[in-house]
Formats: C-alpha cells, structure tokens, sequence
C-alpha cells in the first residue's frame, strides 16, 4: 500500500474563505478532531499574521495531540533581509512546532511583478529560508505558490526554484494550483516531471476555481504525487480549496493500492464534515459528496423501488462507510415504494390500500402547495390521520393575532387561542416578539399543564416561502417550523393565503408530533419491559 500524508490546512487556508473567523477555541476544538481522523499534518496558521493564530501556537502544546503534526505556516523571508533577522521566519521557528510550512514564488512572472526583485534573489529567498528553518525545525514543507501558472510560462525556472528548497533541505516539494485554473492533464505532465526529475517526496495544493480540485489532486497523486493539502469541506479562498472529504473517501474507496488516515478512521469523516460547518458556522452544503446530507438522499420513486431491492441500484458507496446515511424524501415525485419505506422507518404498519390512499394525499397536497421533504413530522401525522389511528391530544377551537403599535413606536404582538384538550376549554392569551412567537406561547399555556413534556420542546427555526408569487398578495405561502427536544427534530408545514394561518397549522402539527412521538416512545418501551 502506498501511504498518501494528508495535511489539513483548514485553520490557515481554510480561514482565509469568505465568511470564515475562528476563535481561538475553534481551533483548538477542530485540531483534536483533525487528530482523532488521523490527519498526519495541521497547519495551525500564521504566527506573524495576528496575536490569535500566535496563541494558538502557545496553546496547542496543552493539547495531547495522538498522531497529527502540527505545522506553522509563513513566506518566505523579506527581500534585503537575512533570514535570521527576518521577524517572520523567527516568528515560524520560534513557536517550536514539529514542521513549519514555507511558501514561495514559483512563477517569474509573480517574481518579478509582485515581489519587485530578481529572479536570482526569489532563489536566495527560498534557499536563505528553508535553510534557516530546516536548522531550527525537524521538518520543513515547502510550497511552491502558483508552480503550475510557473511550470506553464517558465519550466525551467519553475524547476529552479523547486531544486533551491530541495537542496536547502525541505522534507516535502508541495506543488500548489494557487489560482485553481489548472486542468488535470496540466497537473499530471508537471508532477510526472518534478517525480521524476527532483529527489524529495511531492505533494500537491489546489484550489477549486474551476470545479476541478479534486480531479487535480487524484491526477497528481496518480503521477507520484504523497502528500495532499486540502481542507475539510473545501473552505478556503474563492471558490475553496480542494475538499479533503472527496480526496480521502476517493483514494479509500475508489482508488486501489492507497493508505490514508488511520484504520477504521473513515467512518468519522461525516462527523468531523459537519463540526467543521458547525464550529465555523457555516450552513451544511446538502449536496455535498459523500458527507452532504443529500448525498444518500432518495426522491424519485423509481429510485426507491431500486434500492428497496437492492441500495447498490442507486447508490455507489455503502453511506456507512463514510458514516453517513440513507435517506428516503416524500413528495410528489414518490411512488408507493417512498411510502413504505417511510412507514418501515416510523414503524407504522403499512397495507396496501393504505400506501395507496397516502400517496394520492401527498401529491394533491404537494399540489397544492406543500412540501413534505422538510417536513416528516406533518407526513408521519398525515399518515396516521388517513389511517384512523390519531389520537386527539387537543383540537383547534379558534386563535385570534393582533399587532398594535405603541406610542414609543414598538409593535406589540398579542396572540388569543382556544382549545380543547380532554374535556377542559382553554382560552389563553400570550404577548410575544412576533405572530409566530405569541402564538407559541399562547398554545403553551393551554397545553402545558395538560402535558409537562411540552415544555421539553422549542422551535429553531422558521422558514416561509411564497409559492405562486404571481398571485402578489393573494399567493399561497408555505411556512416550516423546524422543533427541538432532548431526543430529536422535526419538520412541519403549513400551507395558506395567510401566513399566520400557515404558521399556525405547522405549529399545531409541531406540537401534535411531540406528543405523538413521546408516546409512541413510552409505548414501545413498555412493550420493551415486558417481553
Ligand atoms: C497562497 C497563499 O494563500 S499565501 C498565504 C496568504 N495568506 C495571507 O496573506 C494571510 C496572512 N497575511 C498577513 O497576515 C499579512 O499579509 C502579513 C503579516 C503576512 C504581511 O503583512 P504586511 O507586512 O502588512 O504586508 P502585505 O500583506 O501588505 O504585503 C505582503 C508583503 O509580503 C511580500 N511577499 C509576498 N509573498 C512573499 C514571499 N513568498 N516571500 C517574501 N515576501 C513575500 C510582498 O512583496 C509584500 O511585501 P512589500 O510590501 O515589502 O512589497
Ligand atoms: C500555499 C497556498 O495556500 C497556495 O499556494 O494556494
């Protein structure tokens, strides 16, 4: 097996993605991820760059890190200046990490242009710095910025500058895509000529302008190429860097003859993808290769049919294996398979005439205007109701919303609801930020007292959308509230020409389902005890 080092540089290069700013404890919270995935290098960031990537560096030496090296990143040293006087390459070996990565140019043309000075003083650079740091540090990357833009223009100086840090004594000769405009036949004819031309290990970095940094990267370890730098769900600068979840799942699953991260790491990738989007608050991309939530998703109902027989007809991995799952949506594109399969999952019993009568249900509603995919919950109660096992927790007697404004100019919400639940009429009455919220709260005075498990539950989301715009005011809108509690969350939907209307209706779904559920729970586990 050839062993391909993975190197994250999500905490430097990753950060440098629009919208992306770790806090200090983000880093650290994401470098022990790294190293239980068994990463073999994290670039921890830029010392010189700011005082929280240098604290970082302080406080990583507390972290009983098992397998991960970690690397501080930093150019090459300033024109006219001796590296040892350089107050970026003290600043690289002064924190006293394993490797410290060195970046330098590759291209003439950024030599000349950008850096202002000779070509023959971007040589001393490189030689100056990785010499300096190599005699400091156990292990010195070198990454060769724009080498491919370089390669193309000037190979023989692209080479040069490669043979300067190699000789210098760099562990590693990172060929970098740093514009992310290269093609994989472009990548593959330089890294076969620096393998076969220049004697210390190559690795490659590229960045995905052109939707090709994973094909770039796959060509590159195809041509000798052992080290990958990449980040975790492709953050990055632009259009991101290469994303390392493709790169380890394709050279694990895909790719024969490969070794990376630890045994049995792989099953955590979709775990590290998702706190990765989690701690750097980003929103999960769904469609995201093998660790989006959509990427086992399964809508049409020929789709469904297939993998009810056998789940290779539509899938081309085992989602378990990247620790990721299958997931079978309802809508209006179903057959009766997506309906079964459905009711398998909830552990509702399911007869034919019943699949039947459901999905001709869902696609008049879908017609209609409702959405099921996002919205189980409303599906699941849908689903009972049809087959004549709902149990009345309350029914709807009336609600009335009113917003009024004060003197001071702030709106005052007030939301008026009337229910039965049992045998008692409630009639309750709450304030609240906004129609939805007073709503909320009044339905919680009705009903809490009846049922103290509803004070489990909160709402974190709500989601409206106009479906017929053309209609201008008089459009339908379809409102999701997604809900929370200990064990789970769930979608429902409402749908109206009034929003309140369609609010209400999803929150009544919502507060059906969590009493329907816990039920549910509560019956299977006396069923449990008695068996
Ligand atoms: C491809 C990459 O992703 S490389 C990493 C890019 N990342 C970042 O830029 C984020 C961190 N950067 C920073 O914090 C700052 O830019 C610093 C601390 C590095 C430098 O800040 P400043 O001294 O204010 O310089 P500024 O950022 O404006 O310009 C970069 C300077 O570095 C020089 N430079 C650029 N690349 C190199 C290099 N490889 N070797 C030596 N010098 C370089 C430039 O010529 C310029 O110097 P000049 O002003 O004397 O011409
Ligand atoms: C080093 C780096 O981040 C690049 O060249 O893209």
């Amino acid at each position: 097996m050839t062993r391909i080092a993975i190197y994250d540089t999500t905490l430097r290069d990753g950060s440098q993605g629009e919208g992306v700013n770790f806090s200090l404890q983000d880093k650290l919270l994401i470098t022990t991820q790294l190293d239980l995935l068994g990463v073999d290098y994290i670039e921890g960031g830029y010392p010189l760059s700011n005082p929280k990537d240098a604290a970082y560096f302080r406080a990583v030496r507390d972290l009983d890190l098992k397998h991960a090296r970690v690397t501080a990143f930093g150019m090459t040293r300033r024109k006219d200046v001796a590296a040892e006087d350089d107050i970026g390459m003290k600043a690289l070996v002064g924190v006293a990490m394993p490797a410290v990565t060195i970046v330098g140019k590759s291209w003439d043309f950024q030599v000349l242009e950008v850096l202002g000075v000779s070509l023959a003083e971007n040589l001393s650079m490189i030689t100056d710095s990785v010499a300096f740091c190599a005699a400091h540090t156990p292990e010195v990357v070198y990454d060769a910025e724009h080498f491919f833009d370089g390669y193309k223009k000037n190979p023989e100086y692209a080479l040069r500058t490669l043979q300067a840090a190699a000789d210098a004594g760099a562990a590693w000769l990172v060929l970098c895509d740093t514009n992310g405009g290269s093609l994989p036949d472009e990548v593959s004819k330089a890294v076969a000529d620096v393998v076969a031309n220049i004697k210390v290990p190559v690795g490659i970095h590229t960045h995905n302008d052109c939707e090709l940094a994973v094909a770039n990267t796959l060509a590159a370890v195809a041509q000798g190429a052992r080290q990958v730098q990449g980040t975790i769900n492709g953050i990055g600068e632009r259009c991101g860097n290469v994303d390392l979840c493709s790169v380890v799942a394709n050279l694990s699953l895909k790719l024969k003859g490969y070794e990376v991260l630890l045994p049995g790491s792989l099953v955590h990738l979709t775990e590290v993808s998702r706190y990765v989007h989690e701690t750097a608050n980003m929103n999960f991309r769904p469609g995201q290769p093998f660790v989006g939530t959509s990427a086992f998703a399964h809508k049409g109902g020929m789709h469904v049919h297939g993998i009810r027989k056998n789940a290779a007809s539509y899938e081309h991995i085992d989602p378990a294996l990247v620790g990721n799952e299958r997931r079978v949506l309802v809508s209006e594109l179903s057959g009766k398979s997506n309906i079964a399969e459905k009711l398998a999952e909830y552990g509702l019993e399911q007869d034919s005439a019943l699949l039947t009568k459901v999905l001709d249900r869902v696609q008049d509603l879908e017609n209609e205007g409702y959405q099921f995919e996002a919205a189980e919950a409303s599906f699941v109660l849908l689903v009972e109701r049809l087959a004549g096992r709902e149990t009345s927790w309350f029914s709807s007697l009336g609600y009335h919303v009113s917003v009024s404004g004060r003197p001071d100019g702030a709106a005052v919400t007030e939301a008026t609801v009337k229910l039965k639940a049992g045998d008692a009429i409630e009639h309750t009455v709450s304030e609240g930020d906004g129609p939805v919220n007073a709503l909320d709260g009044a339905l919680r005075k009705a009903l809490e007292h009846h049922y103290p498990r509803l004070m489990e539950m909160r709402l974190f989301d709500y989601k409206v959308r106009v479906i017929n715009g053309r209609e201008g005011t008089a459009a339908r809108v379809r409102v999701v509230i997604e809900s929370q509690d200990d064990d789970s969350v769930w979608g429902t939907v409402g749908v109206s020409e009034n929003v309140i209307e369609a609010s209400w209706l999803a929150l009544i779904d919502a507060f059906d389902h969590k009493l329907t559920k816990d039920a549910r729970s509560s019956r299977s586990r006396v069923a449990l005890a008695q068996t």
